[in-house]
């Protein structure tokens, strides 16, 4: 059996409104994280869903349960010095901090756009559908989304590119500089 690395892996917490730019960010930098060789992991706030939370809703309690699971895989794998970029939009701040307080150097990432932009975005149709009173309980329309007040990084994907956005992130995920796929 392997013994557990001294170093644990980086986890870097992207949290935002649908449609602010966290899964575009996390894929990209996860892609160079593979590309560099680092042992890394994505968890997408989709693909939990699909499994390790399938069946959960978007009440409160489920949303928490859902942000919970992902930081404890998270911390598991980090254990074990793998590098894991989380994007869900985990939007209750008291959960943020819960969760993050377990993982030892964690970065919470706020993907930040206003609300107009993530609408005119519309990349899943499903801000036209919530305003139309079609989906409840919608992060940032009928539901509650609690901004970070002191994140390790705050990126305005209004104001600045992806590439912009990368090379802010790739220090926190332990890259110097950009790595080709
Ligand atoms: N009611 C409601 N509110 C917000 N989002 C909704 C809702 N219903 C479905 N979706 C879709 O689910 C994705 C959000 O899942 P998450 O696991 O990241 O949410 S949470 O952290 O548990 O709050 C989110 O994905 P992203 O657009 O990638 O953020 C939406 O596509
Ligand atoms: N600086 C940026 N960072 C990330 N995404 C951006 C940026 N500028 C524009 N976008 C676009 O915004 C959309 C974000 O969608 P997505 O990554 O699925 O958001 P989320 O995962 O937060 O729901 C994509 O169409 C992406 O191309």
């Amino acid at each position: 059996m392997s013994p557990t690395p001294n170093v644990p892996g980086r986890v870097l917490w992207l949290t935002g409104l649908s449609g602010a730019g966290k899964s575009t960010l996390a894929s990209a930098l996860y892609q160079e994280l593979l590309a560099a060789g680092v042992k890394a992991e994505l968890l997408d706030g989709d693909a939990v869903r699909e499994n390790l939370s399938k069946g959960l809703g978007f009440s409160r309690a489920d949303r928490d349960t859902n942000v919970r699971r992902i930081g404890f895989v998270a911390g598991l794998l980090a254990r074990h010095g793998v590098t894991v970029l989380v994007s869900a939009i985990s939007p209750y701040a008291e959960t943020r901090r819960e969760v993050l307080s377990q993982l030892p150097g964690a970065a919470e990432v706020f993907v930040d756009a206003p609300l107009e932009t993530v609408t005119e975005r519309d990349v899943k149709g499903l801000y036209l559908k919530a305003i139309a009173g079609e989906i409840a309980h919608f992060t940032g329309v009928s539901d509650p989304y609690e901004a970070p007040t002191q994140p390790a990084l705050h990126l305005r994907t209004d104001l600045l590119s992806v590439e912009e956005c990368l090379e802010q992130l790739r220090p926190l995920a332990g890259l110097r500089e950009p790595v080709p796929a």
